[in-house]
């Protein structure tokens, strides 16, 4: 298996008025191409903080991360403008609450980091709005949300909402995508068939997926698990 992510020796602090919190405490660990690896845990010990920093969301205290695509890249080497573009392109992110513009239609939404993209000129992908658009419709369509893809996010079912965040993950089309509790919002059914869902995606794609859950039946079926505790992984 070819190596996507490398994390070394990873440290996460954050400081208090009460002093230090040290959250991440020396974490290796690798993540290969096109395999899901689930993160379990007790709630408070790191998971959504390393899911942030190796997302470049954050930064870490003290560690490596790197990302082999075609050469080794530490996006925390890279400036604030380039690591934009790295993140747009190499990164898709799904959250417990999908964080959707309700007032926007399920297309706007899927389309919307293209957008910003194509809008700072630096998405070398995509290059029109048309194409953008195109892309979105063929995500909605392969998420079964074609029929939903004018209505406004807000108006959808929990279900539905969680698809179009998948959709808006996979425009830019990721090599990873880092989810975060992705069914934690959602009834036990739904939330098996979104888990199917993303399991269907990478078969599909290669993409990729590494999974914050507190669900025990669904980390058993990722092709790996890695269990958080005292800030570090086992
Ligand atoms: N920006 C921040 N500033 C200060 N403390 C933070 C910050 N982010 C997280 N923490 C603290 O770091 C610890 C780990 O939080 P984190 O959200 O990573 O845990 P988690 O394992 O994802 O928890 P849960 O399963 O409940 O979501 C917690 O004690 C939290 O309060």
């Amino acid at each position: 298996m070819k190596e996507l992510i490398k994390v070394e020796g990873l440290e996460k602090s954050f400081y208090m008025p009460a002093g230090e919190l040290k959250v991440l405490k020396g974490i290796d660990a690798v993540f290969n191409e096109a395999e899901v690896v689930g993160i379990v845990g007790a709630s408070g010990v790191g998971k959504s903080t390393f899911l942030h920093v190796i997302g470049t969301l954050d930064k870490p205290t003290s560690g490596k991360v790197l990302y082999k695509i075609d050469k080794d890249i530490d996006p925390f080497s890279l400036s604030n403008g380039e690591l934009a573009v790295f993140r747009n392109r190499v990164i898709g992110f799904i959250f417990q609450f999908h964080y959707l513009l309700p007032e926007f239609s399920a297309i706007e939404n899927v389309m919307m980091p293209g957008m910003i993209a194509v809008s700072q000129g630096r998405s070398p992908s995509v290059i029109s709005h048309r194409e953008l658009y195109e892309k979105a419709e063929k995500l909605l369509d392969e998420l079964a949300l074609y029929a939903r893809k004018n209505h406004k996010s807000g108006e959808l079912s929990g279900g539905e909402q969680q698809r179009v965040a998948v959709a808006r993950a996979l425009l830019l089309e990721p090599n990873v995508v880092l989810a975060d509790e992705p069914t934690g919002n959602l009834d036990t059914k739904t939330g098996e068939e979104l888990f199917k869902l993303l399991m269907d995606i990478n078969q599909k794609r290669g993409i990729t997926f590494i999974i914050v859950t507190h669900n025990e039946s669904l980390s058993k079926r990722c092709h790996r698990t890695l269990e958080m505790v005292d800030g570090r992984l086992y």
